[in-house]
């Protein structure tokens, strides 16, 4: 496939100076992989997001729903700002304190029960966050629906939380902060205040990013939607950073 045949709508961007971005990271800048832990960074990202970085004055900020540790792990500091657990804390520059909203923790007792469910179901992966957890089914895709019924009980008796789908996992988690509040957040303050938002995600959690960029003006994309797959998001940004001001030279 060329790459002109997947770009979504590229001629309509605005000049890099006017322009930021505000990536998801799994499953759109890297392959979803069987564990969270198991993801590659492939070569050449970490490139191409310094150069759109220069590029765009510092307009790019990573918004996953994985903790803020993880994506430095995985990305050091390359993206100038980054909002963890689906916005719940956000760092806006690169060594700036992480700022978090204040919500409740996951009762304990749901806590206990997810440990004994993931000892149950061979292959059930619970992941902890500070204000979340994830019941991961990838492993034991079977589980799944009792994981969700599960999840189900526990937010009934509490409607201070919600249920995330996510791919093959379950997140409950606080409601009220979402990945639309971390793009209205990071859009309200330099370097990103005054531009276009493009956000590019792929699960059910980006719709709320995705909406938020088009409520200010910008653009969402979705994947497999807008793009076939990470690659394709990684060659269309590779493309733009390297590209002239006048046209992206895409
Ligand atoms: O908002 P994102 O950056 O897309 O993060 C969403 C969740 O990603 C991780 O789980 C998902 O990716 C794993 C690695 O590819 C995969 O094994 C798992 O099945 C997916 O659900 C991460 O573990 C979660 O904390 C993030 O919320």
């Amino acid at each position: 496939m060329s790459l002109m045949s997947f770009l979504p709508r590229s001629g309509d961007l605005p000049p890099p100076d006017r322009t930021a971005f505000l990536l998801d990271f799994d499953g759109t800048l890297v392959e979803i992989a069987p564990t969270p832990e198991s993801v590659k960074v492939q070569a050449g990202l970490l490139a191409t997001l310094r150069r759109l970085r220069r590029k765009c004055g510092n307009a790019v900020a990573v918004i996953s729903g994985r903790p803020i540790d993880q994506i430095d792990f995985f990305l050091g500091d390359v993206p100038y700002a980054v909002a963890g657990e689906h916005g719940i804390a956000i760092r806006r520059s690169p060594g700036a304190p992480i700022q978090r909203a204040n919500l409740p923790a996951v009762p304990a007792a749901w806590l206990k029960q997810a440990d004994e469910l993931a000892a149950k179901y061979p292959g059930v992966r619970i992941e902890r966050k500070k204000a979340a957890v994830v019941l991961h089914f990838r492993g034991a895709p079977d589980a799944g629906p009792a994981l969700r019924h599960a999840a189900e009980a526990w937010v009934a008796t509490d409607p201070r939380f919600h249920i995330q789908e996510a791919k093959m996992a379950w997140e409950i988690r606080p409601a009220g902060i979402d990945k639309g509040h971390a793009v209205r957040d990071l859009m309200a303050a330099a370097p990103f205040v005054g531009r276009y938002p493009v956000f590019i995600g792929d699960d059910v959690t980006d719709e709320d990013g995705i909406r938020a960029a088009v409520a200010l003006g910008g653009m969402g994309f979705r994947i497999p939607r807008d793009f076939p797959d990470p690659a394709a998001v990684r060659a269309w940004l590779a493309a733009l950073s390297g590209g002239g001001n006048d046209v992206w030279g895409v």
